[in-house]
């Protein structure tokens, strides 16, 4: 089957294909999240021009390598399954890209050979590759993660195994998801001295993915780790509070409603998610021939003006604990800010907003015109 995107003609295996899973090797889902990453890329380089290898870990058909190389990225890609290797060879040479191609262990070949840019995009959790990614890469590792259900603490053995952390299901579990991966990200950066800052994270459709600027020194990576620390969710009301630090102080019964059914959560990653100038600079680069840059770029406005707290609210859950009616966002927001706090849309969702607020603040603000 042909498809062409972003400007990119690719053979890709079509639903006939015995053997190979066409949304595996090719998965038309996640042409948002390969616009958005030659978008960010087309930004780093502007900002850092030594930048020039970008190895696409987990090439399948090969479409990240080539569009990459396509926009005059240095590429290599590379892949264990032998049939996508072909495939990724084939489809650089239909478009008269250059660029390697190994089939190999990934890991391996990161251990072997430093890169500017490494963009993991595995089967899920990406953590069995973090390690060699850090260990190896200069500049900045982009990052997949598609188990949610686990990052988020919905599967939750399978959530401490791959992230070393607690992570709780809450109503905020695209969120718990994001800061549950950067703190296993950050830690792992750690091991080998570097530290990470996020420039770009959205959380779209069952996946997440970050974009990490590396500094490799050992202060850049205490930096990172100072990030890092616990949330208290109550189950009942919904108030939650951000503790720093790695010792847990957790709380036994609830400030708000003096409930007890208290979760605590982490080490998760308490700092910011995203770099909003760098995303202005992103969204920029999204040309209107992207079959997704209507979406993108709105993702990208939305991400730029997300405030910083590491939880969301979700308007109609917090309604619906009360008892009330939920009325337009905008009014209920204007009526936050009307009372003094700080409140911005988030991207998880249309009824969810970010707020320096508690619960109980919140509902003070706001309930006046809740009917
Ligand atoms: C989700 S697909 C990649 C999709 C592709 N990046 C895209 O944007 O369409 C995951 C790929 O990782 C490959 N893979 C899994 N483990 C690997 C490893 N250890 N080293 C290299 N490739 C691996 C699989 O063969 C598969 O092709
Ligand atoms: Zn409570």
């Amino acid at each position: 089957m042909r498809v062409t995107e972003g400007g990119v003609e690719l053979e890709v295996p079509g639903e006939q294909t015995e053997g190979i899973e066409e949304a595996v090797f090719y998965n038309p889902r996640q042409e948002l999240n390969r616009d958005l990453t030659i978008a960010t890329l087309r930004a780093y380089r502007e900002r850092e021009d030594r930048a020039e290898t970008y190895l696409d870990a987990m090439t399948a058909s090969g479409v990240r390598g080539v569009r990459a190389a396509a926009d005059g990225w240095d590429v290599t890609c590379c892949d264990v399954d032998e049939e996508a290797v072909s495939l990724a060879r084939d489809n650089l040479e239909r478009n008269d890209c250059e660029g390697r191609v190994e089939h190999r262990n990934v890991n391996a070949l990161m251990h072997e050979e430093p890169f500017d840019v490494i963009d993991l995009d595995p089967y899920g959790t990406p953590m069995p590759f973090a390690d060699a990614a850090f260990a190896n890469c200069r500049d900045l590792v982009c990052v997949t993660a598609t188990d949610t259900a686990p990052m988020c603490g919905a599967h939750f053995n399978s959530g401490v195994r791959s992230y070393s952390a607690i992570p709780r299901n809450t109503d905020y579990h695209a969120e718990m998801g994001v800061r549950t991966l950067m703190s296993a990200l950050a830690r792992s950066a750690a091991r080998f001295d570097v530290g990470v800052e996020p420039l770009l994270t959205h959380a779209t459709s069952h996946y997440v993915r970050t974009y990490l600027e590396l500094t490799h020194k050992a202060t850049a990576a205490d930096a990172a780790i100072d990030e890092l620390g616990h949330l208290y969710h109550c189950e009942d009301c919904l108030y939650r509070e951000a503790d720093p630090g790695l010792i847990a102080d957790p709380l036994e019964r609830c400030p708000h409603c003096d409930g007890n059914r208290v979760l605590a959560a982490g080490p998760v990653w308490l700092g910011p998610v995203q770099d909003s100038s760098f995303i202005g600079a992103v969204r920029d680069e999204i040309p209107y021939t992207f079959d997704t840059a209507p979406e993108a770029r709105e993702l990208c406005d939305t991400l730029a003006a997300e405030l910083d707290t590491p939880t969301h609210y979700d308007q109609h859950k917090l309604c619906r604990n009360w008892g009330l009616p939920a009325n337009a966002m905008d009014e209920f927001l204007a009526d936050l800010r009307e009372a003094g706090h700080a409140a911005s849309r988030a991207h998880y969702g249309g009824t969810t907003f970010k707020t320096d607020a508690t619960v109980g603040e919140i509902r003070a603000a706001t309930e006046g015109n809740l009917d």
